[in-house]
């Protein structure tokens, strides 16, 4: 699990639980603009349900259809309106099942041949939550009449499965390192309060909070989409030409290129080959004296240093390729034939290889465009092959 994931999903959570914190203290503030906030909250839901279905965000649009039968059902008499207010713990499990659910699916798109099964899923949420409720009508029954399970028994019903699918979404946030597994997160925490009645907000008053949170979790992860590289999370060529329109006259740019690359891929495959570019990637991240790293494509990737000189950049760039150079990677080995010796760690299952990487650097000359610059260090990366590889050259 990423330490980075942790930090942000705990980031990301508690900060729009501080939010929630500040909305409480004040409320005297809102208290009486509310008449504003119910007009709002059904045009913000269909808004956010659109935005994200164009985004490809379809369990965000799910969410917000959720919510607006939800605020429906408590606002306008519907045929099962009567029934849901007399069922609360049915309310509050189904509708934490349908977040870990969510948690759980895939962005598909919204019509599409998953529909049905997404239909029926939702259905067998709201079907089990029932038939566990029934079931625990007679929890004493399954359990020994002792003193401890007297204790235990009243949790059964609802604070056993509440925990357990809380820390089921605890877990996927973390492991699943997006801003909408943050948001179901932080939505659970919400509506369990809020139904249990420890912090007590205007249904439509957190829907609009909520909304707005799906609203940033859904522009932010498409901005990551369209500027972060998904294999290396390295920013991509789309962010390197927005650098470029932010740099001063003074600058050095880099293009560093993994050797014989093709022949490493043809010999231990392609997944390998990646495990390699991530590696390189994150080895690139660890580049000193302000280096700003970037995926330029395939097996290239580009380092620029604002404000510095070639004479400065080359020294970083060194003990760059030298840690890449010096890193034993440990791989599967390829010839591995015996299927059982996976179960074992044998030492022939396993084989350590080193790659190495070119590296050409030209620094701004007066007058020149960022691309001139960067077509400068590619001449000099051919420089560099032509030299025999792993080395940097000018
Ligand atoms: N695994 C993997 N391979 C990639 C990716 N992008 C590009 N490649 C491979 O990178 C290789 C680039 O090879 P070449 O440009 O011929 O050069 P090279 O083998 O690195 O040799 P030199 O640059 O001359 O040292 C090709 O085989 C591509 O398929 C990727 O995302 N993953």
């Amino acid at each position: 699990m990423k330490l980075k994931g942790i930090k942000s999903t705990f980031i990301s959570s508690m900060a729009v639980m501080g939010l929630f914190s500040v909305l409480i203290y004040f409320q005297a503030q809102w208290q009486d603009k509310l008449t504003i906030v119910n007009y709002l909250v059904y045009p913000l839901l269909i808004i956010t349900a659109i935005f994200a279905t164009q985004f490809n965000r379809s369990r965000v649009a799910l969410l917000c259809l959720f919510w607006g039968l939800f605020l429906l059902t408590e606002n306008y008499p519907l045929v099962w309106s009567k029934w849901v207010s007399t069922n609360p713990q049915w309310l509050l499990l189904c509708g934490t099942s349908l977040l870990l659910l969510l948690a759980l699916m895939k962005d598909r798109a919204i019509f599409s041949v998953h529909s049905i099964t997404r239909i029926l899923l939702v259905i067998g949420c709201a079907l089990i939550t029932f038939g566990w409720l029934k079931l625990s009508e007679n929890v004493e029954s399954f359990f020994p009449k002792t003193a401890l399970w007297n204790q235990i028994i009243p949790y059964i019903p609802v604070a056993f499965p509440l925990t357990i699918i809380g820390a089921l979404l605890f877990w996927r946030s973390l492991s699943v390192n997006n801003l909408t597994l943050t948001a179901l997160l932080v939505t659970f925490a919400i509506w369990c309060l809020n139904q249990l009645d420890l912090i007590t907000l205007p249904w439509s008053l957190v829907i609009v909070a909520l909304s707005s949170l799906y609203l940033l979790a859904v522009s932010t992860d498409s901005y990551y989409l369209a500027y972060r590289d998904d294999l290396t999370s390295l920013p991509t060529r789309r962010a390197l030409n927005q650098l470029a329109l932010s740099l001063g006259r003074n600058y050095t740019v880099a293009m560093l290129d993994i050797d014989h690359f093709k022949k490493f891929n043809d010999t231990y495959g392609h997944d390998i080959g990646d495990q390699v570019l991530k590696l390189v990637a994150a080895k690139m991240t660890g580049v000193k004296g302000g280096g700003k790293v970037y995926r330029y494509g395939g097996e290239e990737f580009t380092v620029v240093f604002p404000r510095k000189t070639a004479e400065h950049s080359i020294p970083e760039l060194e003990v760059l390729r030298e840690s890449i150079a010096t890193y034993g990677m440990v791989i599967r080995n390829p010839k591995r034939t015996d299927k059982n010796s996976r179960k074992a760690k044998k030492s022939n299952d396993y084989k350590t290889v080193h790659v190495t990487v070119s590296i050409g650097v030209a620094q701004r000359e007066p007058k020149q465009s960022f691309d001139q610059a960067l077509k400068n260090a590619d001449l000099a990366l051919y420089r560099a092959k032509k030299k025999g590889r792993n080395n940097v050259s000018k």
